[in-house]
């Protein structure tokens, strides 16, 4: 197998679970199964196996469950206190962290070296992304403004500027799956812009896809994971690349196709096209029913824009399809995109925009530092003891929190937005849980 098959396989495995993570892993379960034919459910003594699943599984009425609310217990890491986690890539997880200092909210990537080095090139991409970030600082270009070790722990800490969200959970949380004109204009002008930055500064991203542009309360996007990037040398003749590990769906022709070297820069055009191509129209140029024959498809490149872009926007469509442009010296330059009629006139407002999903429950995605800090300074001894929670008792509370939310955003805005939307949508679980235990198990005798 070539190198590139095996940068493949792996980011495929990086997709895949990401895919987990917003749909859902297939299979939930990790207890073994014993598959029976119909020959052995012919011979069971079903009367004898359902005695002895009752004397394993007691059935126990939902009311009587009772959930234990999660301690809160306060971490610091040098001078950030710890949050909840916002989010896991295939690197580590991502917390909410607060700066001690200027109080201001942030997030950390936590790295163990044990993780890392079961990933390919794990150890030396994380040392890329980190020389690479801290001499980036533009708008649109995540910054990271501090790097903690802890040697005992084996462990490092990549504080970052905070995001309030992602362009791709935004899209899945999208009836359609897709933004408004307007939206999607905004977003892609300030790709644009910093991408206009790295490729002054020599750096060529090689990963751009909505999983990676995070979004700042003020809706400033920000390029995030440079996992795979490359920059330059100083002095290079030009922009030609050897190596390839993006996402496959977001891959140009010349990478599909195994060819050895390439334009770095045309490699950000082409899947900054196919980003745009899907957050205008929720789907993508090219499709395949796995990973090879989606690659095929990107190397053959017969794409025809669908008739329905065209109805979209005219100009969106010429503006994709001369990003599209199979050879990389047809394809449009950074230059060419600004100069373009669909950049250079903002659509015209329809509608509202599509807004950030809640972050596990919570709308307007509070700091999840908070609970701890209140945790540390506040907690008694009676604060202390076991709480235990009925699930009556949760939806209840749950209900409480429901209103309290409706009549704040009430006062705010004179009425209540989207009044069907409040019934439909189900507040979630506010209340972690870490264990469940029977009510009659608990209650003192
Ligand atoms: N600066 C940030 N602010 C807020 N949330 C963030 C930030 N960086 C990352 N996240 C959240 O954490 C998740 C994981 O981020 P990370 O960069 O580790 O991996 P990824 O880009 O999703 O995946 P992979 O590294 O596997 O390509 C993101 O999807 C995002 O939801």
């Amino acid at each position: 197998m070539d190198s590139m098959h095996e940068d493949f396989i792996y980011q495929d495995t990086r997709k895949r679970k990401e895919d987990d993570r917003r749909l859902g892993p297939e299979v939930t379960s990790g207890a073994p199964v014993t598959w029976l034919d119909d020959d052995d459910i012919d011979k069971l003594d079903l009367s004898l196996s359902i005695d002895a699943a009752n004397m394993f599984f007691n059935r126990v009425d939902s009311a009587e469950i009772i959930y234990q609310a999660k301690k809160k217990s306060c971490k610091m890491v040098g001078k950030y206190v710890m949050g909840d986690v916002l989010g896991e890539g295939s690197y580590g997880k991502v917390k909410e962290v607060l700066d001690s200092e200027t109080l201001s909210r942030r997030a950390v990537k936590i790295l163990t070296k044990r993780k890392l080095r079961r990933i390919p090139n794990g150890e030396q991409n994380v040392r890329r992304e980190i020389q690479l970030l801290r001499n980036l600082k533009h708008k649109n270009v995540i910054e990271l403004l501090d790097v903690l070790y802890n040697e005992e722990k084996q462990k490092m800490y990549l504080i970052m500027e905070y995001c309030v969200g992602g362009l791709q959970e935004m899209l899945d949380s999208a009836p359609e799956k897709r933004l408004p004109l307007f939206q999607a204009h905004r977003y892609f002008v300030q790709l644009l812009n910093g991408l206009e930055y790295l490729h002054g500064c020599g750096v060529i991203h090689k990963d751009i896809k909505p999983g990676n542009l995070l979004l700042t309360l003020d809706h400033t996007l920000k390029i995030s994971d440079f996992g795979v990037a490359e920059a330059l040398e100083t002095f290079a003749d030009d922009d030609t690349c050897t190596t390839g590990q993006g996402s496959p769906a977001f891959q140009p022709p010349e990478i599909a196709n195994g060819q050895e070297s390439f334009a770095g820069f045309k490699v950000d055009i082409w899947s900054s096209g196919v980003t745009l191509y899907n957050i205008t129209t929720g789907q993508y140029p090219f499709e395949g029913d796995n990973i090879y024959r989606l690659l095929e498809n990107i190397g053959k490149s017969q794409w025809e824009p669908p008739e329905s872009l065209y109805k979209l926007d005219k100009h969106l469509t010429t503006l994709i399809l001369g990003m599209l442009q199979a050879d990389p010296q047809h394809r449009f330059t950074l230059p060419q995109i600004r100069n373009h009629p669909w950049f250079i006139g903002a659509p015209e407002k329809t509608g509202p925009p599509i807004p950030f999903p809640p972050l596990k429950g919570d709308e307007l995605r509070r700091s999840t530092v908070l609970p701890y800090l209140e945790a540390y300074h506040y907690a008694t001894d009676r604060d202390n003891e076991d709480v235990y929670f009925t699930e009556h008792d949760l939806n209840q509370q749950l209900a409480k929190q429901a209103a309290a939310h409706r009549s704040a955003t009430k006062s705010k805005h004179g009425s209540v937005s989207g009044g069907s939307s409040t019934t439909k949508k189900r507040p979630r679980k506010t209340v972690s849980c870490i264990s469940v235990r029977k009510l009659t198990s608990c209650r003192p005798s």
